[in-house]
């Protein structure tokens, strides 16, 4: 048997795609920039194995058993891979007829709006890639074909998903932009808004805006242009003003173009306007940009904040939006918030405790917060983490 455990992080995109010219071969009609989220909070964690006594290929997602050949984005990414194997390899390490069992778990609530298609789409071509043997730059292109948004999760640090030109779709890749080396102290805030509403997939609204939003044309041709370099820059220079400004802007009009669809597509709540006013209530309160927004196809906020505003942010937080549950440990989880605190108030956290006055919220309208920060890409891990019982050929 021949076995291969491995970890990918999620992303989350400052400049979103959002937009196919191909539905098959999942090719954007914009390219988009992102940040890769360390993995000590959040993963998808996936082990793959391949044995001469497999009856059948098996998946099993979270603890259940998911469908495997049935599913098409997986059997795109398998079959690239093992054209990739066959290509790139001298000999193969085992006839590509032997069958895989595949277990992997996000280790963070899946299909909740919390980008785990990105990662998990990642961690499943990253350690099938390591299965079959092969390490190639070609791998952004073929997670892409499992989830858009996957490619961007193969890169730690800054990411930028270049759309590309051809047909194919084969320069329809992800790039670094900077390594997560390049801004440590990068932090975020994911604000996990009480709502179990069912959304429309992503898949699906980016499809109708394209049929019916005129925005999104001339977003895809003129914003995003102007708006991947601008914060390029910013992020190479560590301007937290200017990146903060074009991350917000950027949420805000995928979100106008999600209205612009029709039927309109509605991801964001009351909940999530409520925050967004937050923040800028906050930011004119300490008179710098200190926090950005961006939401993704659901309620949850995802807050943009340099580590040593985590302490105050946090605590403008618990103030505007009270919550009968915060003073648990499992309310603010991942990165403990103490050890970013400062060990005197700054003088704009008393302007923010005088003049300013923070909007308050009903009580419990988040239900818990993770606290992480800016993280590396992929990594295989040792046989003794692995998922699945080599004995059986089961999960554990
Ligand atoms: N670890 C994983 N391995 C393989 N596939 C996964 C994994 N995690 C999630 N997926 C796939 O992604 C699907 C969830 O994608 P969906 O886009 O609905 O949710 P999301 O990615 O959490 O939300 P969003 O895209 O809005 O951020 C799952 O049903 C499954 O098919
Ligand atoms: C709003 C987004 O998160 C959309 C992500 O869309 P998906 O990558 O989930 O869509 P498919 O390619 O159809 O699987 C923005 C982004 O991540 O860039």
């Amino acid at each position: 048997m021949f076995i291969e455990t491995c970890i990918a992080p999620v992303n989350i995109a400052l400049i979103k795609y959002w937009g196919k010219r191909d539905e098959e071969l999942i090719l954007p009609i914009n390219d988009s920039l992102s940040m890769t989220l360390s993995t000590d909070e959040m993963c998808a964690k996936t082990t793959a194995s391949a044995c001469a006594t497999y009856k059948e290929q098996r998946m099993w997602l979270n603890g259940e058993e998911v469908p495997f050949e049935d599913n098409p984005r997986i059997m795109r990414c398998l079959k690239a891979l093992q054209r990739l194997a066959l290509a790139k390899c001298e000999s193969l390490k085992f006839p590509l007829e032997w069958k895989l069992h595949i277990v992997s778990r996000n280790n963070f609530p899946t299909a909740a709006g919390l980008a785990s298609s990105a990662a998990g789409y990642a961690c499943l071509v990253y350690t099938l890639a390591s299965l079959y043997g092969v390490q190639d730059e070609e791998l952004t292109a073929i997670a892409r074909q499992g989830s858009g948004s996957a490619c961007r999760s193969l890169h730690g640090g800054f990411v930028r998903w270049h759309k590309g030109e051809a047909s194919d779709g084969t320069d329809s890749i992800a790039l670094p932009v900077v390594t997560s080396n390049h801004w440590p102290n990068m932090h975020v805030l994911i604000l996990v808004v009480n709502d179990a509403r069912k959304k429309t997939s992503s898949t699906k609204g980016m499809q109708r805006a394209v049929e019916t939003s005129d925005l999104i044309k001339y977003r895809a041709k003129q914003c995003v242009p102007e708006r991947i370099n601008a914060i390029t820059e910013a992020i190479k220079q560590r301007d937290f003003q200017t990146f903060a400004k074009i991350t917000m802007q950027d949420s805000n009009q995928f979100h106008a173009i999600a209205l612009d669809t029709y039927p309109p597509c509605v991801y964001m709540n009351d909940v999530s306007h409520a925050i967004v006013a937050f923040v800028h209530a906050y930011n004119a309160a300490v008179g710098q940009t200190r926090v950005a927004y961006t939401f993704d196809a659901g309620p949850n906020a995802c807050l943009y904040v340099l580590k040593e505003h985590v302490s105050s942010v946090v605590q403008a937080v618990q103030t505007s939006f009270p919550n009968d549950a915060a003073s648990s440990v499992e309310y603010v989880k991942g990165i403990p918030v103490d050890e970013e605190a400062s060990p005197s108030a700054s003088p704009t956290d008393a302007i923010l405790n005088g003049n300013f006055v923070l909007p308050t919220n009903e009580h419990n309208l988040l239900k818990y917060i993770i606290h992480t920060k800016v993280g590396a890409g992929p990594q295989r891990l040792a046989k003794t983490d692995s998922l699945l019982n080599s004995s059986t050929g089961l999960p554990f």
